[in-house]
């Protein structure tokens, strides 16, 4: 009887329940075992006729079930708002906690965004910050779930935005762990502290794996900085408002943008905005921009603007990257109205995409005008309605990530007074004011700094470049105050440097360099340097083909700027590279890669094994800023002779080298949205294909978060076989497949190719966690017995030879690798694997090595690191190789980054904490010997010779 009745609860079957009562059952019995009511019940499935007959029945609303959970703890996580509200009229505690979590109605409904339900018991006296056992409050369990809309309800009912729970993780902690980019926005929006950090000191932006969340939190981050620096600055020396834009013209070659331009700012028939135009052909009927041109205009009824004018030519795609982000600005695309819609489309589409990849803040949306040129050359009507298919076609692609203009607009460039020119400078107007409603003051010095620079520049006090070593820039700057102190002029610099106005630059090896007008860069460097040879400004001449010299740099700069100077700036800005300081590479101006099977020819080792994975555009709206790859290029250049011993072969859109052991080639698809990246080892030592392929997948993120800052990317794995075929194009699959895979049956079938290849074969991993195990059974192995276990182990004498030969004169090395590799191609679990070493260990006569690995259970050399050890080696080191060492160890970059963000003016203590947060990450294998083998592989075996000594 009691069976039917919970079941017409649950099926909110009233006759049902009216029957069981008739027959005198009691309406609170309770389940066995779950101690569920029928209210529970009819709560739960949302049968509001159950729900009133039942409670109208006296029927507890408070009842308990084995987890002490009542049935509007039910309704609430099930986002029941009437049967809530009903139960709560009839006296349902709403702050009731259940027994597992002790989590209360609140906590349930927040946890599964139940909107409705969170705003009820809001009402009814809810407590916003209750906690659970984990010390959790509501709005931890929305954050948790990405549930925005009851995130927004919860903190505008008094949640408390930085409350911690028991880990001491606050709500932005648990949105950004569950990638929830919305929620992470809201929260931060909303004053979140970004840098809050938990008990295992992580902040929000280490315990997140996404990385657009990662890239959000970033750029709060710096805000943040920046925000405090300027009040810094504003606090001691007060600051002004600046009533001026960026202007960012982009588009095509020869679209109309410097005409436009002029014809903006024009009020009469003769223009009154006259630019110095670079140096120019008599016989160039046009005169084509080179790099960026730049001046300060005047529109009509717009006022000031800073206008960047960009040149179109493709050659200089690669630096305009560098001036192309601006959050006080507003983009105009210009594109020939006349040009067939594909041309248009793949025109607008590549300047917008290079926008959006240099926008680093992922919660603003730069303003964008796409203007059509050439009006006058096409039908009045035909015009617009072409221009406003294509502006609808753009803002739905990039409706995330742009803001664009609804207005369309199509002109004829070279006329300044007409309907259409107005409209576009009365919009222009409306924009600016937009931009400016947020703009913060300028610090009264970099304001000054910024007002003298025109007058610094026409005075030739940079030798006729606006360029200027720190002790002359100092020294210019105390004509404004000449008190000024030193850090403080550092810091206003920095602010300048942030918002663009100007360049610091600080190089490694001097003083800092302060570009004083950045578009001079673009401008009159990259200009000449970049300029194809048919272009009519008095370009480099080169006379090889894969370098430039000195000489040759010489002869076009020398008049305006020390070519020294120039150079240490190009190098610094990764534009270039050089060897001798005498012949430079330009990756941007070299030739394409030539095709592959004549350079990255196949080997005759039967062995070989290859590995590799493909960076690709997430998106359509998606690009790698032009800059990204010679940046790459010239970051992988600089690793000669260090990492690759010899120097690398490259080319424009590709590059081989090697580090000595395995050898490595990057090649960007025809398409230039995707970058792909091949190791192979001709030993067939995966191990080592496993460190050059991730210092390269490190080494692509940091620069692609360094140019396109904006570009979100997908990770694939290629096909190990096409690559070990030699195929002229690069076959993936989709990581998350081979993942999957890898749980499975271990191995996939390419949709393409219709092969199947094992996982094993397509994803290199770090060495096992017997890596300790076995650097002590090489250590202990005599010269007289390793071959011996070889055997044992199963390895062929060709195998022991080969590894002879290639490790020779290094015992402890060959044994390693050995069981390295016999480790890879055992098909058994990790102690499966020690307990069979073990064996062949006794087998051999060395049961005391034996003994020790079967009685350590995490492997030999188990001695922790003390605190006294990385004391030690923090003060032998200098920060740039305690950083590299943190990376060997494992440690991202932005873990660093947050430990020098935490002791800025302290080194010292910045290398000691890099490897504290390595010992606290790893925890029980914080092994000396792990520590000792990553300073070996740094190059610092003084070091690592040093705490092995310890022993
Ligand atoms: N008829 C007509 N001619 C135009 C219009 N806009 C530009 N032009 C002409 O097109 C040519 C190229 O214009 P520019 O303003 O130099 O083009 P740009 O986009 O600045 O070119 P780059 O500096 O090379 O990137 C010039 O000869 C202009 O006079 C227009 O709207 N109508």
């Amino acid at each position: 009887m009691e069976k039917s009745f919970f079941k017409a609860s649950r099926e909110g079957d009233v006759s049902g329940l009216r029957s069981y009562r008739k027959e005198g059952g009691d309406i609170n019995i309770k389940e066995k075992g779950s101690m569920r009511s029928a209210l529970h019940y009819a709560a739960s499935r949302g049968k509001l006729p159950a729900v009133e007959w039942l409670v109208s029945k006296g029927a507890d609303v408070n009842a308990k079930d084995a987890l002490r959970r009542t049935p509007l703890h039910e309704a609430a996580a099930k986002g029941r708002v009437k049967i809530s509200q009903i139960l709560i009229t009839k006296g349902a505690d709403v702050n009731v906690k259940d027994f597992a979590a002790h989590e209360t109605p609140l906590h349930s409904a927040a946890g599964q965004g139940r909107n409705g339900v969170v705003e009820l018991l809001l009402s009814k006296g809810g407590v916003v910050n209750a906690t659970d056992e984990e010390l959790q409050t509501p709005l931890h369990r929305s954050a948790q779930g990405g549930h925005v809309r009851a995130t927004q309800i919860l903190l505008s009912n008094g949640g408390s935005i930085n409350i911690i729970d028991k880990a001491e993780n606050a709500p932005v902690h648990c949105a950004a762990a569950g990638d929830h980019i919305e929620a992470v926005k809201l929260l931060l929006g909303q004053g979140a502290d970004v840098f809050a950090r938990n008990k295992e000191n992580q902040s929000p932006l280490d315990v997140s794996g996404s990385q657009s969340v990662r890239k959000l939190i970033r750029a709060r981050q710096k805000q943040i900085d920046r925000q405090i620096m300027q009040h810094d600055l504003l606090s001691k020396d007060g600051g002004v408002k600046v009533n001026k834009i960026k202007l960012i013209v982009c588009g095509d070659e020869a679209t109309g943008k410097s005409t436009l331009i002029g014809s903006l700012c024009r009020t009469g028939i003769k223009a009154v905005f006259t630019r110095e135009k670079h140096k120019q052909a008599e016989t160039d009927a046009r005169n084509p921009t080179a790099g960026v041109d730049v001046g300060n205009l005047t529109v009509p009824n717009a006022g000031e603007f800073a206008i960047f004018d960009f040149a179109g030519q493709a050659e200089y795609y690669v630096t305009h990257a560098m001036l192309m982000h601006a959050k006080l600005g507003v983009y105009v695309t210009v594109y020939n109205i006349t040009d067939d819609v594909e041309t248009q489309t793949q025109q607008l589409q590549r300047w917008l995409r290079m926008i959006k990849a240099g926008n680093a803040d992922p919660s603003f949306t730069p303003k964008v005008v796409l203007v059509g040129s050439h009006g006058d050359k096409i039908d009045k009507q035909k015009g617009m309605s072409r221009a406003a298919a294509l502006l609808r076609s753009m803002r739905e692609q990039f409706r995330h990530q742009l803001d664009i203009s609804t207005e369309a607009f199509v002109l004829d460039c070279e006329v300044s007074q007409s309907s259409d020119m107005d409209r576009l400078r009365k919009h222009l107007a409306f924009l600016k004011q937009e931009v400016l409603k947020d703009q913060p003051e300028l610090p009264k010095l970099c304001s000054e700094i910024v007002r003298k620079v025109p007058g610094w520049c026409k005075n030739n006090i940079g030798g006729g470049a606006p360029v200027l070593r720190w002790a002359e820039y100092v020294q210019a700057v105390k004509e404004i105050d000449p008190l000024v102190k030193e850090d403080f002029l550092l810091k206003s610099t920095e602010y300048l440097n942030d918002i663009a106005e100007i360049l610091l630059i600080k190089t490694t090896s001097s003083d800092p360099i302060v570009v004083l007008t950045p578009p001079w860069l673009c401008g009159d460097v990259f200009g000449p340097l970049l300029a194809p040879e048919n272009f009519p400004i008095d370009h480099i001449e080169r006379e090889s083909d894969d370098h430039v010299t000195f000489r040759e740099i010489s002869r076009v700069f020398s008049q305006t700027v020390s070519p020294k100077l120039l150079i240490s700036i190009l190098r610094e800005f990764q534009i270039c590279h050089t060897y001798d300081g005498q012949d430079f590479i330009f990756p941007s101006l070299l030739h394409k890669l030539p095709p592959l099977r004549e350079i990255w020819k196949p080997t005759k080792s039967e062995s070989v094994v290859y590995f590799g994975c493909q960076v690709a555009c997430k998106e359509t709206t998606d690009g790698f800023s032009p800059d990204f790859f010679p940046r790459l290029q010239t970051a992988l250049l600089k690793e000669h002779p260090g990492t690759f011993p010899v120097k690398p072969a490259i080319w424009k859109d590709g590059m081989i080298f090697t580090d000595g052991k395995s050898e490595g080639l990057i090649a960007m698809s025809p398409d230039n949205m995707a970058c792909n990246i091949v190791v192979r080892n001709p030993g067939g030592y995966r191990e080592y294909c496993y460190y050059l392929l991730e210092r390269l997948q490190k080494k692509l993120s940091k620069v692609l978060e360094e140019s396109s800052p904006g570009t979100s990317v997908v990770e694939r794995v290629l096909s190990s076989r096409a690559l070990k075929e030699h195929r002229n194009t690069f076959y993936t699959y989709d990581r998350k497949e081979v993942q999957e895979a890898a749980r499975e049956n271990g191995s996939l079938s390419h949709p393409v190719l219709q092969w199947s290849e094992r996982v094993h074969d397509l994803v290199v991993t770090q060495e096992g966690p017997n890596k300790n195990t076995f650097r002590l059974v090489a250590k202990q192995l005599r010269i007289t017995e390793w071959r011996e276990l070889g055997r044992e182990l199963g390895m062929s004498d060709s195998t022991l030879d080969r590894l002879q030969k290639d490790y020779s004169g290094d015992l402890r090395e060959t044994v390693y690798r050995m069981l390295s590799k016999w480790e890879e191609g055992a098909d058994s679990s990790c102690s499966e694997a020690r307990e069979r070493l073990s064996e062949a260990l006794v087998a051999v006569q060395r049961r005391d090595i034996a003994d020790v690995l079967m009685c350590d259970e995490g492997g030999a050399d188990s001695e922790l690191v003390q605190p006294q050890t990385l004391q030690r080696v923090a003060e032998s080191l200098q920060l740039q190789d305690c950083r590299k060492l943190g990376r060997t160890l494992g440690l991202s970059d932005a873990q660093q980054d947050c430990i020098e963000h935490r002791f800025p003016h302290n080194l010292a203590e910045q290398q000691y904490q890099i490897l504290v947060a390595w010992r606290q990450q790893s925890g029980s294998a914080a092994y000396r010997h792990t520590l000792a083998t990553a300073l070996e592989d740094i190059g610092r075996l003084d070091v690592a010779e040093e705490i092995q000594d310890d022993e």
